[in-house]
């Protein structure tokens, strides 16, 4: 095989991937907009949402910063030598990673150190079957971290916020599936996909349900019975309210596949695998004597670019004021935001994650914090041809995950907002009030969106963490987000939260 051709086949299908969401992706996230109410918060994210689906695809960049960790699935003809396959995906990765068509994701699990170019043990996913035809099919997903930690296994019979008991049949895994959609909430960028693997062992069966993932998102189940389970789901999941990111709104869930095999007597699983609105994934044929994509997968039916796509009347008139910020932010302005309030920051602010997060909680931070604006946020970046760090994708990523440090940070330096997705919980929210802070919701995947507003990279402190987890001096314009907890109270996702599990209980009596 000519394996030059073969690497560059991949390549193509990495960057395909990442920045070119698929067809029938598009044409779910297109209806879902189509169906929200206009001048709500939820019409006003599919409007971001949609125009970065149109920038990513222009700039041929990544749709969301989380390139995921990427996963491949081949089948081959038999007598292809799969190792040498193995050793050209991971050049096409590593090539991809320097274009910064991906994000170096792969982190050492014990030091944290990012190995840079998205290789390191177990990475990337490579899964071989052989099979009868004479050509190799190659399938990819990239699944973000922020959808990943929402998956959830079911173990049956079990014990269900909201729905009560839910045994050992088809009622019950309804019961989990529902359940799955609402713990989740706006957590995993909302609106999104489930794949559902029934059966197996813990597993085999998210092996399933990462393979529905791959099915298309019109197709119908072959299987009567989950047929009826899919477009049950979908209809009940959009009746909770959760929305686009958790802002409440007609769209929760735009695709539900479920799989089913068999399980030993004891273990009766049902294991749901979560993906955001940035449903990357594609797949392509490969001739095994050429290495040339002879055919790319999911080409079917309308192409909806979001290109010109009118902007619904929330972006022209939203229904909160619009507050201009600029750090230093002093308590006083921070006191007067409510939620429901629209900021555009325009000025300095510094990015923020994980190892930040743990790092100032002994460490002092390497600027000076006091009235500022931390962004959960680890970017995509590449150098320009005068070594300056450009921000090639910049989205918000899930803030929860900063729960057990975020009021003691926010207090210990004077940070006066937070900015990220998915919102936060209790301990933050009354640190907000105690101190006098807000938290922002940006897009989760919007991240061309976003570094169309960062101006200038000014500088980076922390590099030691990596690309991804480093503290980003960033300079931007017109960058707009959504107050979503204030210093009052107030939280927009503890209401969707108890709002969504009201209705989930409605669907606590025995449908199948
Ligand atoms: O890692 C990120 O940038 C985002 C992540 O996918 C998330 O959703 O939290
Ligand atoms: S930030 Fe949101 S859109 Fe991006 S990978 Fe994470 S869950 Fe998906």
């Amino acid at each position: 095989m000519n394996l030059e051709k073969l690497e560059q086949s991949i390549y193509d299908l990495v960057t395909e991937t990442s920045t070119n969401l698929p067809k029938d992706v598009r044409r779910a996230i297109k209806k879902a907009k189509d169906a929200e109410n206009a001048g709500t918060r939820a019409a006003m994210s599919l409007d971001t949402i949609s125009t970065n689906i149109h920038m990513a695809d222009d700039n041929i960049s990544p749709i969301c910063q989380d390139t995921g960790l990427p996963t491949f699935k081949l089948k081959t003809p038999v007598g292809v030598n799969q190792i040498e396959i193995k050793e050209v995906i991971k050049k096409a990765i590593a090539r991809a990673t320097a274009d910064a068509k991906l994000r170096p994701n792969s982190v050492d699990s014990l030091t944290g150190a990012n190995s840079g170019d998205n290789l390191g043990d177990g990475l990337p996913v490579m899964k071989f079957e052989q099979w009868e035809n004479d050509f190799i099919e190659i399938k990819l997903i990239l699944k973000g971290g922020g959808c990943e930690n929402k998956n959830i296994q079911y173990s049956l019979p079990t014990e269900l916020e909201g729905l009560g008991r839910a045994g050992r049949d088809l009622d019950g895994i309804r019961k989990c599936v529902l359940h799955s959609v609402f713990q989740a909430q706006g957590q995993g960028c909302a609106a999104g996909f489930i794949g559902v693997g029934i059966g197996g062992d813990r597993s085999s069966g998210y092996d399933l349900a990462k393979e529905q993932l791959f099915r298309h998102v019109d197709d119908t189940n072959p299987n009567p019975d989950l047929a009826k389970l899919e477009d049950y789901i979908i209809e009940k999941s959009n009746t909770l309210g959760i929305g686009t990111m958790g802002f409440g709104g007609e769209a929760t869930l735009l695709g539900c596949k479920v799989g089913v095999m068999n399980r030993i007597p004891a273990s009766f699983y049902v294991s749901v695998a979560y993906n955001c609105w940035a449903y990357r994934r594609m797949a392509i044929d490969v001739d095994a004597t050429t290495g040339e994509i002879s055919n790319w997968h999911y080409q079917d039916g309308e192409k909806i670019s979001f290109k010109d796509e009118p902007q619904t009347e929330a972006s022209k008139a939203p229904e909160k004021k619009v507050v201009e910020l600029t750090a230093p932010i002093s308590e006083e302005q921070i006191r007067s935001l409510n939620v429901g309030d629209v900021v555009k920051i325009t000025g300095r602010m510094y990015t923020g994650r994980d190892a930040i997060h743990h790092h100032l909680m002994s460490h002092d931070a390497p600027v000076n914090l006091n009235g500022q604006i931390v962004y959960h946020c680890g970017p995509v970046m590449a150098k320009d041809e005068n070594d300056n760090w450009t921000v090639k994708a910049a989205g918000p990523t899930t803030s929860i995950r900063e729960e057990p440090y975020q009021g003691d940070i926010m207090k210990k330096f004077g940070i006066r907002a937070v900015m990220g997705k998915g919102g936060m919980g209790p301990k933050t929210l009354a640190a907000l009030s105690e101190h006098g802070g807000v938290y922002l919701n940006a897009i989760g995947g919007a991240a061309q969106y976003y570094a169309d507003c960062i101006k200038s990279v000014d500088g980076v402190d922390l590099m030691e963490f990596g690309i991804p987890e480093a503290m980003w001096h960033l300079s931007v314009e017109g960058f707009t987000a959504v107050v979503t907890m204030d210093s009052h109270g107030n939280s927009l996702h503890a209401d969707v939260q108890k709002s969504s599990l009201d209705k989930l209980a409605l669907n606590a009596e025995r449908v199948f």
